[in-house]
């Protein structure tokens, strides 16, 4: 049986709200262009995607698609279309390019009172439209490891039931965003791991997906964690490119395994 291909590693970047509009779209050019040459993205072994503001989606889509980086969108609406006053839903999403939606965030569920229920519809309202879903997993307080792998797969199960199609799942602890240093590479892996195990016991409800690490994720923790986390899932720490271009140097592409 031929041997299958290593998933691309997948880094994704969320801007949330920090950047104006001109930043935004030079910083994406900065993306575009380390797509463009980077060896590990050129080679497939690593994939990018970026979550701008909702307002810089067209425009930035515009400068990254062209060089296979996807966008997406950090939040949707529960419904597609209606008087939902300050929304944006699944099929305008789509519509523009989007590839992507975040839902279930920590900061949307700590500042915007969202909950399970909510994730969940927003989830749906994600796969239902052909977006694929970064769903934001993780425990809220650190504890060990074993505690967290448990909640965290039950939260995921929680939340996905009933629901089919391709997923990120997210895995962010929520004590380790916006925090000085990631969570300890042993802490990660042991919640990424029991994240795939219950994603391979479902790839036919769930084909494609991907386990990402975020939470302060930076240059030198791929590496750290050593092929257990498909990818990782950026803020602060991608807001300069070169941070970027040091993560894809982590990558090990086909050229330089032979
Ligand atoms: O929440 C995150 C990504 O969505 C992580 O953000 P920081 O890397 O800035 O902690």
């Amino acid at each position: 049986m031929p041997v299958p291909a290593p998933r691309p590693v997948l880094l994704g970047v969320s801007l949330k709200m920090y950047f104006g509009h001109h930043q935004t779209l030079n910083w994406a050019r900065r993306i575009a262009e380390l797509a463009r040459t980077h060896p590990a993205v050129t080679s497939g072994a690593a994939r990018l995607f970026a979550l701008p503001a909702f307002p810089a989606l067209v425009p930035a889509a515009g400068i990254l698609t062209p060089f296979g980086v996807q966008v997406g969108a950090q939040d949707l609406a529960t419904e597609d279309t209606g008087p939902y006053t300050g929304e944006v839903g699944g099929p305008l999403l789509r519509e523009i390019g989007c590839h992507y939606a975040e839902v279930g965030h920590a900061e949307r569920r700590r500042l915007y009172g969202e909950g399970d229920t909510v994730v969940a519809a927003k989830t749906a309202a994600a796969l239902r439209n052909g977006l694929t879903p970064v769903l934001c997993v993780g425990e809220r307080d650190r504890g060990t490891p074993e505690q967290a792998a448990r909640r965290t797969v039950d939260e995921a199960a929680r939340l996905l039931q009933g629901l089919t199609g391709t997923v990120v799942l997210a895995y962010e602890p929520q004590w380790a965003i916006g925090a000085p240093e990631p969570a300890s590479a042993d802490h990660i892996t042991a919640v990424c791991d029991a994240l795939r195990g219950w994603l391979d016991a479902r790839s036919e409800r769930h084909p494609d997906s991907a386990v990402i690490y975020g939470g302060s994720a930076g240059p030198g923790l791929l590496t750290r964690l050593a092929g257990r986390a498909d990818g990782l899932f950026l803020g602060r720490f991608a807001h300069d490119p070169a941070n970027v271009e040091a993560i894809l140097d982590e990558i090990r592409t086909p050229a330089a395994v032979a």
